[in-house]
């Protein structure tokens, strides 16, 4: 069932109207993101990988180690939830260092492990400031320094980017992605954005009703999704019912369209029935006789003008319903 990996989880929770069960092997420094709506289970594996909860059954393995017994605060593993509360009085660098005093490190490595942090989360101005005079970015960026101050095993993040607006969630995983990166610690983030999982991890595991659905390398899940539900749920607009499939002359099941299937310029001709202007690209609903497709281009014409798309139906991809 496992190909070794240094953590190890066969789970199964049961909550009135809702039930967890699987298994998941995750290898040494790998980062992986759980993927799925909200409901499908994420926290509640988070919870019990943490020691949060206990399961009804199964273990949760590290290295070898029989985790399952241990209460969290003998697990060396560290975690930032969604309510991460840094302590209010005391210093961006004392929260920093919070754990290492705890876990008793030396005077002299604690100094260089905040230093270093301070340094990575770009904090180091911020050091004697107090949290409630920092910005929600900035607050984020302690509560991950913290969380990897004492170099846990294993990390935990639940939405780390969750309560930020848009421009700060962006510059913040680009940052989160390079310190997990550089730290090299074993990572599970949970997340319901798709494009967020794919930047940050090696691979995503995507979970729906407390089931794991599809696991595998980011490229991979993306363009060879399950099912109809998995396709959908990754962003996937070209998805094509029996009947549509058969009338662009495929055989006759549901199909994913890949984005690069489809390009302006070519043999069908069709109708521009929206344009979506996004800054950068724009994105075109265009009808050919009974299907809709959706393309994106750096540019296009405007809603109602005629236009030609070359398909290249090798990028179909047949899904189960
Ligand atoms: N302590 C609990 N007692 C009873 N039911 C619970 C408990 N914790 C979670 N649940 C239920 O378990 C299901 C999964 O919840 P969970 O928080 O793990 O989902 P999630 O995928 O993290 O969702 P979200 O993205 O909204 O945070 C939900 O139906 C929830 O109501």
């Amino acid at each position: 069932m496992f190909n070794g990996g240094v953590l190890e989880l066969a789970l199964e929770k049961h909550f009135p109207g809702f039930r967890l069960a699987l298994d998941l092997a995750v290898q040494e420094g790998e980062v992986l993101a759980l993927l799925g709506p909200s409901g499908s289970g994420k926290s509640t594996l988070l919870k019990l990988i943490a020691g949060l909860l206990s399961p009804d059954r199964g273990f949760v393995r590290f290295r070898g180690q029989d985790l399952t017994p241990l209460p969290p605060e003998r697990r060396r593993v560290g975690f930032l939830f969604q309510d991460y509360a840094l302590f209010p009085h005391l210093t961006v660098a004392e929260n920093i260092a919070f754990g290492l005093v705890e876990a008793r490190w030396p005077g002299k490595e604690r100094e260089a492990r905040v230093k270093e942090l301070l340094e990575r989360m770009e904090l180091t101005p911020h050091a004697q400031k107090r949290p409630q005079e920092l910005s929600g970015g900035e607050q984020q960026r302690v509560a991950l320094a913290r969380a990897l101050a004492p170099r846990p095993r294993l990390l935990l993040l639940d939405e780390p980017l969750g309560a930020l607006d848009l421009r700060l969630r962006e510059e913040l995983l680009f940052f989160l992605r390079r310190t997990l990166r550089a730290e090299g610690v074993t990572t599970l983030v949970v997340t319901h954005d798709q494009g967020e999982a794919f930047l940050l991890a090696h691979r995503v595991a995507l979970l729906r009703q407390g089931r794991l659905v599809q696991v595998g390398l980011p490229e991979e899940v993306y363009a060879r999704p399950k099912d109809l539900w998995t396709a959908r749920f990754l962003g996937h607009k070209n998805l094509l019912s029996p009947e549509e499939s058969q009338a662009l002359g495929l055989p006759a099941k549901p199909h994913l369209l890949l984005p690069k299937a489809l390009r302006l310029g070519g043999e069908h001709p069709g109708v521009v029935e929206e344009r979506l202007f996004f800054g950068n690209r724009v994105g075109l609903w265009v009808r050919l006789g009974k299907v809709r497709l959706y393309l994106e281009a750096l540019e296009g014409p405007p809603e109602g003008a005629q236009v030609h798309l070359h398909l290249d139906l090798s990028q179909a991809v047949p899904l189960e319903g």
